[in-house]
């Protein structure tokens, strides 16, 4: 039998939310992980995540998946996009919401784009997931990111009030991920 697949990434709720997908429904993949904390560069979603894949299987010295997610403001052509994480962890829930307070449109994409390299020195594949949304004043638990201030076209919810099990179905990570399972069953058989 062949290794388990390992995840590269520095974030528990990521960790937690990907094995409950990809354990639920279809044929379960079993994913080993590491907490590392890889260095992002600058750029498209994709390059990003590319980069980012590229660096975790050279630090771990084997094939990975690497995922990056994104939050991007219509208003704002895109942005934050990739560096959503800096932009949240300087102005919180609250300043999030005060970027769009100029713009009418509120709408919000979480894109999620897994990686997977099959090696050190290989070419990364990406697998992007895509859910649409708006960006709301934060309602429900702020346990995961920015979860309590994205509402997902066609909920009166936000994620963070969705049961986990249900934005388990529906989300960025969920749609990526599924076109990587695919991808990755293709390949065993
Ligand atoms: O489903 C989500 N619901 C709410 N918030 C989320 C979600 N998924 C990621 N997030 C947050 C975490 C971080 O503030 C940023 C993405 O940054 P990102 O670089 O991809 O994640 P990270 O640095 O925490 O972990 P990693 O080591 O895998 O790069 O959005
Ligand atoms: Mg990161």
């Amino acid at each position: 039998m062949s290794p388990n697949l390992v995840f590269v990434t520095g974030n528990a709720n990521k960790l937690k939310e990907v094995k409950a997908i990809l354990s639920a429904g279809g044929q379960p993949i079993e994913i080993d992980s590491q907490a590392l904390d890889i260095p992002e560069i600058q750029g498209t979603t994709e390059e990003v995540a590319k980069d980012k894949c590229r660096r975790a299987a050279e630090a771990i010295g084997g094939p990975c998946i690497t995922e990056d997610t994104a939050l991007s403001f219509r208003a704002m052509n895109g942005l934050p996009g990739p560096y959503i994480k800096h932009f949240l962890g300087s102005l919180g829930h609250e300043g999030l919401n005060r970027m769009l307070a100029g713009f009418e449109d509120k709408g919000a994409s979480a894109i999620c784009t897994f990686a997977y390299s099959a090696g050190p020195g290989t070419e990364p594949i990406v697998f992007e997931g895509r859910t649409e949304g708006a960006l709301v004043p934060a309602r429900g638990p702020p346990v995961f990111g920015w979860d309590a201030c994205f509402e997902p076209l066609g909920y009166d919810l936000t994620y963070a009030e969705i049961p986990a099990d249900e934005k388990n179905k529906i989300s960025h990570r969920y749609k990526a991920l599924d076109k990587l399972r695919t991808f990755l069953q293709s390949r065993a058989s």
